[in-house]
């Protein structure tokens, strides 16, 4: 039973709870503003009462019999309720009610923009805080759409929320007053209220759920339409545009199908609002008659109370209405962050200062969650300083192994440590601080050539130093002088004005400026003609026995000085040695190199 009344209280106020856990105080001072405000607004209205009350006592001479709560007010105050003294309590009470309105959409205006802050705030920190593991299966598309379009959609969701909750004190602090005034036909009206709302409740759920489906095909669109982007050229030069452009196509029109019917749905519930609270009102009024043979001029307060009421009772269904067409939204971030919550990466606490000894790879297995195990009982020692390259076939786990070594993959057995230090106690930031990592996909940012290699450090002498060595070491000297705005060169979207090898050689460059002790080449070299790749190959050489190196390369060229090399194969290691002993020990390693005529 308690588990039951639990789940309805949390499904009653699931949204409240959403918006609380973000708010806080802030959602009960939004909460207390309304009631001040509505109650002001209620006894602006109630002065009107005593008006009629004086106006129509005067013409019977009994204003005592009438007499009302406000008319009992001013004989407390002690003060004669005459038409001028309302009238002076009617300007107070209107003044107020400017002032509550005030503070009440500038409040809202504060609290709505630190709710966008707040949630796009804690979806980019979950986003930079999951596993690497999980983060590689979330679509593209669903992490651009959710910190973008998603948040405007919440964003609206909460605008509607709050003007829902206002308009839900109006309804209460109007029917308080209607049940101090009658509460036997306050009773009659309020159940009719209630069963109105039964006769939306199953549109209202069909929205919920076509919010979110629109939703979750917004995420695939924006998915669909970044890879278009990334993929662009390859799709034009191969004429695939069109039929990919078809594959959105689809996606596009399924989304303005689910438009359409959410539209309809949303129709039917603005259109027939209005005629079922009246159906309701006017059974209440008859009852009131016919049943409880009550007199017309009982209610006429109460009615103007009602009218009120049903006013804000319209404005909480509209609200509502509106409220659940971004609602998928809302549901979606919640279980987005949470999806990214529970596999935030964990980190250790050890801070990581210095590579003293070696990285350390004791019987260490990995299988993806998806498949068959990757490496089984690998055990390796990468000495400090040493150069160790990772050789093997396509899809031997190569790019797995050297992700373990910086803790973006965590073993599925087995340890991989830092100077006898296991990585899972390491605090993993402190360490990936000295790591330069270069792949083969080349990172470039729409920046300057500058901001690239510095990552937006200070521009200062030293740094401009450091800036112009590592972009000699990458030999991208030539590209510097000729490009006009010198180191502040705009590279444009993922570095279009620059080659595939220049791309290389800057995100080289930019592993080379910072002050790293581990540096790991994933195909590093390989968008490179042979020559610049010698050049670079040079400089890299001219680390050696400053960094440790980890390389990975296909062109068996490149890992000829390595210090060790390591052949996997079946996801063990079948060789290690030289390049001379394991050509001479290892018949697999000799077979690599004849097969690129070395
Ligand atoms: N995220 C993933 N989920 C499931 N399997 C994966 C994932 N990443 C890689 N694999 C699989 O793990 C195996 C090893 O991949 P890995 O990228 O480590 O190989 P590699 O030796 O670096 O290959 P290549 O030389 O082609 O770059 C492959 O069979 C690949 O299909």
């Amino acid at each position: 039973m308690g588990n039951k009344l639990k789940a309805l209280l949390k499904s009653q106020f699931k949204y409240l709870h959403f918006f609380y856990q973000i708010l806080k105080i802030r959602m009960l001072l939004i909460l207390m503003i309304s009631i001040c405000y509505s109650l002001v607004d209620a006894l602006s209205l109630s002065v009107f009462i005593p008006l009629f009350q004086i106006a129509s006592g005067e013409e019977t001479g009994n204003v005592g019999q009438k007499s009302s709560y406000f008319i009992q007010f001013f004989d407390w105050i002690g003060v004669q309720p005459t038409v001028n003294a309302v009238l002076i309590i009617m300007i107070i009470f209107f003044s107020l009610k400017a002032v509550f309105r005030y503070i009440d959409i500038f409040y809202r205006v504060l609290a709505t923009s630190y709710f966008v802050k707040r949630i796009r705030y804690k979806l980019l920190e979950a986003i930079s805080q999951v596993e690497y593991a999980k983060f590689v299966t979330v679509n593209y598309g669903t992490i651009q759409n959710s910190v973008t379009g998603e948040i405007l959609n919440i964003n609206n969701a909460f605008a509607q929320y709050i003007s829902l909750i206002q308009s839900l004190t109006f309804v209460f602090v109007y029917l308080f007053l209607s049940f101090l005034t009658n509460p036997k036909f306050s009773l009659i009206v309020i159940i009719g209220g209630w069963l109105s709302r039964l006769v939306f409740k199953s549109l209202y759920k069909s929205s919920e759920a076509l919010s979110l489906k629109i939703t979750h095909q917004n995420n695939e669109l924006s998915g669909l339409v970044l890879q278009k982007t990334a993929n662009y050229k390859y799709l034009k030069s191969t004429a695939l545009l069109s039929r990919y452009l078809t594959k959105i196509n689809d996606k596009v029109l399924a989304i303005e199908k689910q438009v359409v019917v959410l539209g309809r749905t949303s129709a039917k519930v603005m259109a027939f609002r209005e005629p079922i609270i009246i159906l309701f009102l006017a059974l209440a009024i008859f009852i009131q008659m016919n049943v409880l043979n009550g007199k017309f001029n009982a209610i006429i307060i109460i009615l103007l109370f009602f009218y009120r009421a049903f006013g804000s009772l319209m404005s909480v269904q509209q609200s509502w209405t509106a409220f659940l067409k971004y609602v998928g939204s809302v549901n979606h971030y919640e279980t987005f962050l949470n999806e990214l919550k529970s596999n935030s990466e964990k980190s250790g606490k050890e801070v990581f200062q210095s590579l003293e000894k070696e990285i350390s790879f004791e019987k260490v297995s990995f299988t993806y969650s998806s498949g068959k195990p990757i490496l089984d009982a690998i055990d390796l020692k990468i000495p400090k300083n040493n150069s160790v390259a990772i050789v093997g076939k396509s899809g031997s786990g190569k790019t797995t192994l050297v992700n373990l070594a910086c803790g973006l993959l965590k073993p599925t057995s087995g340890t991989v440590a830092v100077d006898g230090q296991s990585l899972s106690e390491m605090q993993l930031a402190s360490f990936r601080k000295k790591i330069g990592f270069i792949a083969q996909e080349t990172v470039v940012f729409n920046d300057t050539l500058f901001n690239n290699v510095t990552f937006w450090d200070e521009k200062n002498e030293a740094n401009l130093h450091r800036f112009f060595e590592a972009i000699k070491k990458v030999d991208l000297e030539e590209f510097l002088q000729k490009s006009d705005g010198g180191e502040d060169t705009l590279l444009g979207d993922s570095g279009v004005v620059m080659s595939g090898g220049q791309r290389q050689r800057l995100s080289i460059a930019r592993e080379l400026y910072k002050n790293i002790e581990i540096l790991i080449l994933d195909e590093a070299t390989s968008a490179l003609d042979s020559q610049t790749e010698k050049f670079i190959q040079e400089s890299i050489e001219n680390l050696k026995g400053q960094l440790t190196i980890i390389i990975i390369a296909h062109r068996l060229s490149t890992i000829k000085h390595a210090d060790t090399i390591v052949l996997l194969k079946d996801g063990k290691v079948d060789a290690t040695g030289n390049y001379q002993e394991l050509i001479q020990n290892s018949p697999s390693f000799a077979q690599m190199v004849a097969l690129q005529e070395l």
